[in-house]
């Protein structure tokens, strides 16, 4: 079993993210159906919330959602005191989607200042620019490796280029859709350091998706998910305490367990469409 994440410091009153009665639905016509069903969870600032669940259960519609990429939403959902999708988030919120968001023939540092130069437009702003690309190298650890192109990195490595570009804007909130998927345990726990030294440095609220339950784990909290629904918000410790298991995962099985049983007793509840 990995090791506890340090307790981390303490949630202050108003949440990064406050969702009530978030409903989404996706698709079209016929294909129309609904993928978050009433959610309410809250994201306390300044922590790392693992957002946890099965395949499909509607992680990244619940981040697209919070990022403000997301149709169709409907209920409350403030992000950073303000309704998502507003346009002062912008800067404010970081994104990084499941696939690399890279440019393989471009180096580390030349994707750096690419995007950069989007986000900080114009010759008066040309040595903030620099600065914001320096600082987000040396973040992510890949000072050693700004000329190499990014299409002969590991996977580690160009995820952690994603995170820099994320990183750029000096976020106060940083979204990462399975960031690990696919990396190696070693890769992976070298990302879960670099997340927590990211929140311990800089106060940066890290809301990031999987699909592993072992690495619900390295989270200061969970938001546990399934078809459409979060079964439970709790810190992993007092998820294993309320659910009298030794792991997060056989806590979750019990929590579906429970929600299956409940649905078979409480046949008034709308079906998802
Ligand atoms: N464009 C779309 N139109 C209709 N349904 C969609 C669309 N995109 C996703 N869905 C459905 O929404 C549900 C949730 O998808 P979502 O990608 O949010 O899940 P997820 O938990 O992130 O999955 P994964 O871990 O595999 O990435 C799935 O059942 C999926 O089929």
């Amino acid at each position: 079993m990995m090791n506890n994440p340090p307790e981390g410091p303490p949630a202050p009153a108003a949440p990064a993210v406050h969702a009530r009665d978030l409903t989404v639905r996706r698709g079209t016509g016929r294909t129309l159906r609904t993928v978050l069903d009433r959610v309410a969870f809250d994201v306390p600032r300044g922590r790392i919330t693992g957002l946890l669940g099965p395949s499909g259960c509607g992680k990244s519609t619940l981040m697209r959602t919070v990022v403000g990429t997301q149709a169709h939403a409907t209920g409350t959902l403030d992000v950073l005191g303000r309704p998502a999708g507003h346009p002062e988030l912008r800067a404010r919120v970081g994104y990084v989607t499941q696939a690399p968001s890279v440019y393989d023939d471009l180096t580390v540092r030349q994707n750096l200042d690419y995007f950069a130069a989007v986000l900080l437009p114009g010759r008066a702003a040309a040595d903030r620019r620099r600065a914001a690309v320096e600082r987000a190298i040396a973040d992510v650890d890949l000072t050693s490796r700004t000329t190499a192109l990014a299409g002969n990195l590991s996977g580690g490595q160009r995820s952690r280029v994603s995170l820099a570009v994320a990183l750029l804007g000096t976020p106060e909130l940083l979204v990462l859709d399975e960031p690990t998927v696919g990396l190696d345990p070693v890769l992976r726990r070298d990302l879960w350091n670099l997340f927590h030294e990211i929140t311990a440095a800089r106060g940066v609220t890290i809301l990031v998706s999987s699909h592993v339950m072992d690495e619900a784990e390295r989270c200061h909290d969970l938001l546990l998910m399934r078809e459409g629904r979060i079964l439970a918000q709790d810190t992993p410790e007092a998820l294993r305490t309320r659910t009298l298991s030794d792991t997060v995962e056989e806590g979750f099985l019990r929590l579906v367990d429970e929600a299956n049983a409940h649905d078979r007793t409480a046949p008034t509840r709308e079906p998802r469409r």
